[in-house]
């Protein structure tokens, strides 16, 4: 019997640029990683997540998904919730069960209906995300912070391996974002889903990532995120003198 490496590499970038936006950039994300990028806004955090999976060309460097140069399918193993996307349905009449649906028919053939096991992995994508009380709620009654849920719901019915998210905390409270992390987190931990996100809220998950991307341009660091509180790296990140706090909440 093979025993399947636990911590093999599913995203590795090597000498990644792209305009001047990207320059250089090498990093890998192992299978169960829990990791954030961060960086100053405009740093490429955005772009680089664009070029992981495809949706805009690199000039030079090498991707690789799952160890292998990336193909369609190895970019369906990956869900992929995009910064502001929670907004766009805000004012159109659609549910959450609609919108979640949506995940899986754009993977199904044009003429597939949804059928009873369709609308059981839609239950349980409802459920992981603790939104199941909602199923029937217009989007456009939900706070930001549901919405974010619906949108992680649409990607899980996918059974993605890997989850990408693009500040899913924007313009959530405090108390709404613990809660928020704690559930990326079962998914990571309990589902075994590999999950990259971007962030600007390091202080709130800095106990829980097992990896950081400093990203300005340049990857400034890719390391143990705890090694950050008393890094040099912060200060070179964002350009001023910057430290990361400890508070008892
Ligand atoms: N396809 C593109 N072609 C050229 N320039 C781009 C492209 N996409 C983004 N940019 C530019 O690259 C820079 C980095 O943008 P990006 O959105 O990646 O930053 P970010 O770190 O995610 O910022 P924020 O924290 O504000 O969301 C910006 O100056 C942006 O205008």
């Amino acid at each position: 019997m093979v025993l399947k490496n636990f911590k093999d590499n599913v995203i590795e970038a090597k000498n990644l640029n792209f305009k001047t936006i990207i320059q250089n950039v090498t990093f890998e994300i192992r299978r169960g990683d829990y990791a954030a990028i961060i960086g100053p806004n405009g740093g490429g955090k955005s772009t680089l997540v664009k070029l992981i999976l495809g949706l805009i060309p690199y000039d030079s460097g090498t991707i690789k998904l799952f160890g292998k140069t990336p193909t369609l399918s190895a970019l369906k193993k990956i869900g992929y919730v995009s910064q502001g996307i929670s907004k766009l349905d805000e004012n159109f009449p659609i549910s959450v069960h609609e919108v979640v649906k949506l995940g899986l028919i754009a993977n199904k053939s044009l003429f597939a209906r949804i059928n009873r096991s369709d609308l059981e992995i839609i239950d349980r994508a409802l459920i992981k995300m603790n939104i199941e009380d909602l199923k029937d709620a217009k989007i456009s009654e939900l706070s930001g912070g549901q919405r974010q849920r619906v949108m992680i719901a649409k990607a899980l019915v996918n059974n993605p391996q890997i989850l990408i998210l693009d500040e899913p905390n924007t313009g959530v409270d405090k108390q709404s974002q613990i809660n928020f992390y704690a559930l990326l987190k079962d998914l990571n931990v309990k589902e075994n889903i590999t999950i990259l996100f971007i962030t600007h809220d390091l202080g709130v998950i800095v106990d829980d990532i097992n990896k950081v991307l400093c990203i300005n341009q340049t990857l400034l660091a890719c390391h143990d995120p705890r090694q950050i509180y008393h890094s040099e790296q912060l200060n070179q990140l964002y350009g001023v003198d910057a430290h990361m706090v400890c508070h008892h909440h």
